[in-house]
């Protein structure tokens, strides 16, 4: 595990350009600033070039999108593709709702995406695999996670995490299962897409290998949030979010490094 990405995270200070969903948008801008990378959001179809050009990783987030906004996803990641920024997808509710499915294949042939981070549902759904999925959250499904997600990346030629109570990390080939995190987590909305943002701030200081990125994110971010627990355990969904991003602030590789819990499944 590279743990001192998260030093170069913060001394690089990456710019990460978000299409976010009305939502969740001021945590995933607030966790990109806490943790110590740039944020910043785009709305605006014609200024796609510029945004990317100041942008070192690009985060493309379904979860509340309008037609008119599909063509700036596409733009957006076609134009990241010209210009070697990483694209990072989140398909939100995919495996819920048939034509965010349909748009989300679409993009996906349209574009190259370095890294999708899902739920269950969502990574099943992508990858043809049947599951009862349940809005935003991951639902119900008794497929083989670890093969769900080494499908989906290989079928999209990505990383793949498959986010929930144990976290899957693939590029189709080596996968890494990821414990540390807390339940905590899935009941604050928008912890996802707060992953997935954080996801493109590694990916922007690890160009080289995204699978490396992933797990870094994915580790440091239920890190963050298994410490918010361990030093106030009675910490609700009303306060976890102030303490999550302090943690988000606060976290050190040392911390990292012993707080740690992963298992390369295969290699
Ligand atoms: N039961 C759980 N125990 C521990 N950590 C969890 C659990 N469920 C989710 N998480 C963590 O929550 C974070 C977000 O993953 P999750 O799968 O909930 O995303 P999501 O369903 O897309 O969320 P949202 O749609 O609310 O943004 C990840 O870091 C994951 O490890
Ligand atoms: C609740 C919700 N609905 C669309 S997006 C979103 C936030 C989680 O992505
Ligand atoms: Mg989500």
């Amino acid at each position: 595990m590279e743990y001192e990405l998260l030093s170069q995270l913060r001394q690089q200070n990456p710019v990460v350009l978000n299409i976010s969903n009305f939502v969740t948008v001021q945590d995933v801008a607030n966790g990109l600033n806490a943790l110590g990378a740039s944020p910043i959001m785009s709305q605006e179809i014609k200024e796609t070039a510029a945004m990317v050009d100041i942008a070192q990783a690009v985060q493309l987030n379904l979860g509340a999108f309008t037609q008119t906004e599909v063509a700036h996803l596409r733009q957006m990641g076609i134009t990241a593709n010209q210009a070697q920024r990483p694209v990072v997808l989140d398909p939100v509710a995919v495996g819920a709702i048939a034509y965010r499915l349909q748009v989300a294949q679409q993009l996906l042939q349209e574009m190259h995406v370095n890294i999708i981070r899902g739920n269950a549902g969502e990574i099943a759904a992508l990858g043809g695999f049947a599951w009862q999925s349940q809005g935003i959250d991951a639902g119900q499904g008794a497929g083989d996670l670890i093969e769900i997600a080494q499908t989906t990346a290989q079928r999209f030629h990505c990383v793949v995490i498959l986010s929930g109570a144990t976290d899957i990390v693939t590029d189709g080939q080596r996968v890494t299962e990821i414990y540390n995190g807390t339940p905590m987590l899935a009941v604050h909305v928008g912890s996802g897409d707060m992953l997935s943002s954080v996801t493109a701030a590694f990916a922007a200081v690890q160009s080289e290998d995204y699978y490396e990125a992933a797990r870094m994110a994915t580790l440091t971010f239920g890190t963050c949030g298994q410490l918010v627990m361990q030093h106030q355990p009675d910490c609700g969904p009303g306060s976890f979010l102030p303490a999550f991003l302090d943690q988000l602030y606060q976290i050190q590789v040392e911390e990292l490094q012993q707080m740690a819990d992963f298992q390369e499944v295969r290699s």
